[in-house]
């Protein structure tokens, strides 16, 4: 069996990865909050997961993986969203995650092999967090449920933080009703508006850190091979997760490995991200003409571990090397994949590395078997490179003419110029617009 290693962050170095069981290996990666569109920032965990999850299928057998992504549909954010609208909140969850899967199968993810829903697991909470606080790792005050954190020696271990660091970072609500400034919550009250759930302490709703733990409990069990998430879930969501599932579990292991991606980040080195206002769409990018195998391509152009500056100009290169590639590939059956590949993405996941040799691999048929463990080159040559369908184009030629019509020619100087881009021009005439490729 080929060799794997993966840089462990709570072991903080790179360690020679052993499942418990290598005939069911488990992995839990937490998923979105669905309450409005993915940014690209949002899809490199998923793309980078995706990776993984094809190389560990490859190494322990297409039907040795687990792979758990959940869905977050209960949050205040989705309600928030939802009253805005005066909707109900599964309104707008259905409404986003058919916008998730969407988005992230143009980049070639694959649906993981379960995807639990938090709503669906109310019951798995309230029973955890009962056995919590008959343990003495919570109590409940003015309604709330709260994880005791000073009750858990061991809090704090993944990202080793120390605690006033941790409270000023959580930018936990110092409530009179908190023991402790760094208990979080487990079960909050709903008010009679709000959606809820029946519980021990009334009517209320979970707090987003036990949702992944019930969900990892029943679905994979009280210790999986590998969880991961970006690097800004390690604290507090992570650390909550383990302090719970530990505490839960007699002291089991939540994770025998702990995986974090970098940030994705706009020129300047800045995070991208939803608060900051500078997100850039995987839907919008999609509709400005950029095909999803190039972004997925330009996502794995980095190390995951490290950030990744996202240009105009790497969405440019990653087509360029595509084409190239699949130039090569022609239309060849996939044969056997290259072990220098294989290595490569064995060496915590170095996609960089594998890309760089997937470009000096001569043979058609080993290049597309390659390409198909990082996902890519799934499509025929000349699919590729006849884009994406017709259909596509002359929906975007027709939102042109739309946007011509409301006198909104931004827009449609914005579509011509993102045809013009993959070499699409367009021609206007008595009969209407027609299009061609040159
Ligand atoms: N800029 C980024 N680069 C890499 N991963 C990111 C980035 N922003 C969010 N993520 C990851 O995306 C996944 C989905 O997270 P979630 O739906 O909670 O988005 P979010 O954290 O609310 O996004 P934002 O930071 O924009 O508010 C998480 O694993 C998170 O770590
Ligand atoms: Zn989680």
């Amino acid at each position: 069996m080929i060799a794997l290693r993966f840089h462990d962050t709570m072991a903080r170095e790179k360690r020679l990865f052993a499942p418990a069981d290598p005939t069911r290996v488990t992995m839990y990666v937490c998923g979105p909050t669905v309450y409005n569109r993915a940014h690209i920032g949002n899809a490199r965990p998923a793309v980078v997961f995706d990776v993984l999850a094809r190389l560990l299928r490859h190494v322990y057998g297409e039907d040795a993986l687990v792979y758990a992504r959940n869905v977050t549909d209960i949050e205040d954010k989705i309600i928030e969203a939802a009253r805005l609208e005066g909707v109900a909140p599964a309104v707008i969850t259905d409404r986003f995650e058919r916008h998730y899967l969407d988005d992230m199968g143009a980049l070639g993810v694959s649906p993981p092999t379960i995807a639990p829903h938090a709503t669906d697991h109310i019951a798995e909470m309230i029973a955890m967090i009962e056995r919590l606080i008959a343990q003495g790792f919570a109590y409940e005050a003015d309604g709330h449920v709260l994880f005791h954190v000073p009750a858990d020696p061991d809090y704090g271990a993944l990202g080793r933080r120390d605690r006033d660091a941790m409270i000023a970072g959580a930018r936990v609500e110092v409530a009179s009703y908190k023991r402790d400034p760094a208990d979080f919550v487990l079960w909050k009250p709903s008010e009679a508006e709000v959606i809820g759930w029946e519980s021990p302490w009334g009517r209320g709703r979970p707090g987003w850190h036990i949702e992944c733990s019930a969900m990892i409990e029943r679905h994979l069990g009280e210790t999986i091979d590998i969880h991961g998430g970006g690097l800004d879930l390690i604290f507090p969501h992570h650390e909550n997760e383990i302090a719970q599932s530990r505490c839960a579990h007699g002291g089991a292991a939540l994770a025998r490995t702990w995986l974090h991606n970098g940030f994705l980040s706009m020129a300047g080195g800045e995070k991208m991200s939803k608060s900051l206002g500078n997100v850039v769409l995987v839907g919008d990018l999609l509709e400005e003409g950029h095909r999803g195998e190039a972004v997925r391509f330009a996502l794995l152009s980095a190390h995951y571990r490290q950030p990744l500056d996202w240009s105009a100009q790497l969405a440019a290169q990653a087509k360029a090397t595509l084409d190239r590639l699949y130039r090569s590939a022609g239309d060849a059956q996939p044969g056997a994949i290259d072990p220098a590949v294989v290595e490569a993405l064995a060496d915590d996941l170095n996609t960089p590395l594998a890309l760089s040799r997937l470009s000096a691999i001569d043979d058609p048929a080993v290049l597309k078997a390659s390409a198909n463990l990082l996902g890519l080159l799934g499509d025929t040559a000349a699919a590729w490179f006849q884009g994406a369908g017709d259909d596509r184009i002359d929906a975007l030629v027709a939102a042109r003419t739309e946007a011509k019509k409301a006198r909104n020619f931004a827009e449609a100087d914005r579509i011509r110029a993102a045809l013009a881009d993959e070499g699409i021009v367009l021609e206007d005439g008595a009969g209407g617009t027609t299009w061609r490729r040159v």
